[in-house]
């Protein structure tokens, strides 16, 4: 479950980019969060995995109050998160494989258990063909699967991604959001900011609307 209370960010140039927000996403829910550009979408993403802090409110991520958690224990909370942001970086010098090994080589996994890993997030996001390719010979669509595939390699509960089909065709988008639905149905708590009219047309997800920071109800 993810809730906001009452959630006001400030940046410190005193830019209000999110204004007493309130919502629940309940366990298991797949839910867009809409909105014009510069309405507060990726601020609200960033204060859920603590990536950014509340200026006023509170945030509670698997109940856990994240404004509450101390600094060195924010790799806990992000241990039940997978993250898509458009800043993470592929390692272009390592294969498709080795870049998917990398978060599980960070935690301490043993070799054997951690390929097994992998495998099977490359396969849920249909990459394993492409085990053994590097990043450079991807199209557009693949490259976001790696990054899903990454994301969801350590099996968390919630996974949060900023615009993933931004910058696709409409069918790699659409395959795209198939991969995250196949996450929702079994059981992982998703969200995903997105301008795509497409997605946010389809009337099967619950959309929260950002406003000028302001949750429209
Ligand atoms: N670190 C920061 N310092 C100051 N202002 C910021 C910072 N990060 C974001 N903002 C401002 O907060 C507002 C909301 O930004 P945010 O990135 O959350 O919007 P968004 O809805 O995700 O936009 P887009 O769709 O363009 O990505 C914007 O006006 C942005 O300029």
């Amino acid at each position: 479950m993810i809730s906001f209370v009452n959630v006001t960010k400030r940046y410190p140039d005193g830019f209000e980019a999110l204004k007493n927000v309130a919502f629940t996403i309940h366990s298991g829910e797949l839910v867009l969060v809409a909105g014009h550009s510069g309405a507060g979408k990726s601020t609200m993403l960033k204060l859920i995995a603590a990536i950014e802090r509340p200026t006023y409110g509170n945030i509670l991520v698997s109940d856990q109050n994240v404004n509450a958690l101390k600094k060195s224990m924010i790799p806990f909370l992000r241990r039940s998160l997978g993250l898509i942001f458009q800043d993470q970086k592929i390692l272009y010098d390592r294969n498709v494989f080795a870049n998917v090994m990398l978060p599980l080589q960070i935690r301490g996994f043993q070799n054997k258990t951690a390929a097994g890993r992998v495998r099977a997030a490359l396969d849920k996001v249909g990459l394993l063909r492409k085990e053994n390719a590097y990043p450079i010979t991807l199209s557009g669509g693949e490259k976001q699967r790696l990054c899903i595939a990454r994301a969801v390699v350590h099996r968390p509960s919630i996974l949060i991604a900023d615009e993933p089909t931004a910058n696709l065709d409409v069918d790699y988008a659409q395959s795209i959001m198939e991969v995250f639905r196949s996450f929702h149905q079994v059981g992982v708590t998703v969200v995903i900011a997105t301008h795509d009219t497409a997605l946010l047309n389809d009337n099967r997800y619950r959309i929260l609307t950002l406003n000028q920071g302001k949750l429209v109800v």
